[in-house]
């Protein structure tokens, strides 16, 4: 019997994708697919395009050339398709929110937050709550919450309106070991019991190393994608710096060494001089 299941569209499509600000290029000749339930982690040089990357898929920024696609349509401000964790900063002690209000505002202008009486929208809310663990502090201001409840508050946001496509961007800087499990295990579950695509920009792989389907490698106007085995290499790594860049796996960690200077501080010297010690 022929088989017509049609293949399932894909959450996220690049392409021949090239973007920059007014006429400097910052990446080009992006195709690719993503598809539900896959998690992707870009990483790469400060400055070559990561956060742009997603400003165009939240319609914030068009592309140069090329096509971008969410859920088969072009991406457009304030999708309900897409859940958003911006860049990590410290929420001002004063904000008069407490945590169930900023997982609240991921409703408003969803469908979950629309005509729906408040006993619905407040099981809606403790649910995600639960979900990420963050009941127990469900009613504390936000900005007296630690850096770890806040980014799970952020997630819980993100995620309250059960979008498709789920990006987040450094969402573990400046948290603690702890507390960057904690994150990462929480949106690698929700990719497994919801099929939500996730796109997570990071500098360090490690802590998302058990989860990643697929790495994005930016560089200096280049890219390199595939596995974390075919990406997190010395040969692919110096090829896309041009410069000689040292990848060791060692405990079931990557280490990265020799990132030109400038190009990435977070991979800081001392990262080669323990690479050379170990
Ligand atoms: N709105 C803008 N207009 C012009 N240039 C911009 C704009 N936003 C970012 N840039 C520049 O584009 C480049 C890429 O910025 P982007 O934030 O995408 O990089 P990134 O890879 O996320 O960097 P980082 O790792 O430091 O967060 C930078 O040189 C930045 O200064």
């Amino acid at each position: 019997m022929l088989n017509h299941a049609k293949k399932p569209e894909p959450v996220l499509q690049f392409e021949d994708a090239a973007f920059g600000y007014d006429r400097r290029r910052l990446w080009g000749g992006l195709t690719m697919e993503l598809r539900a339930g896959e998690f992707l982690a870009i990483l790469g040089a400060n400055g070559s395009g990561k956060t742009s990357l997603l400003r165009a898929v939240l319609g914030l920024h068009p592309l140069m050339s090329g096509i971008v696609r969410v859920v088969g349509a072009p991406p457009h401000q304030g999708s309900t398709e897409i859940g958003y964790v911006p860049q990590h900063r410290r929420i001002d002690t004063l904000t008069p929110l407490r945590a169930r209000d900023v997982v609240g505002q991921g409703l408003d202008g969803h469908r979950w937050g629309i005509g729906r009486p408040d006993r619905a929208r407040r099981r809606r809310i403790d649910e995600m709550l639960e979900s990420v663990g963050a009941r127990g502090f469900a009613d504390r201001p936000i900005g007296l919450l630690s850096g770890g409840e806040q980014q799970r508050v952020r997630i819980a946001q993100a995620l309250v309106a059960d979008p498709k496509l789920l990006l987040c961007d450094e969402p573990l800087l400046s948290l603690d070991l702890n507390s960057q499990r904690t994150i990462s295990g929480l949106v690698d579950r929700r990719r497994r019991t919801h099929d939500t695509a996730i796109v997570f920009v990071t500098h360090d792989i490690n802590p998302v190393l058990p989860y990643v389907d697929r790495v994005l490698y930016l560089a200096g106007g280049r890219f390199r994608m595939g596995t974390v085995d075919e990406v997190m290499t010395s040969a692919t790594l110096s090829d896309l710096y041009a410069s000689p860049v040292e990848v060791v796996r060692s405990g079931g960690r990557v280490l990265v060494a020799g990132i030109p200077e400038g190009a990435d501080p977070h991979h800081a010297p001392e990262t080669a001089a323990t690479l050379r010690a170990g």
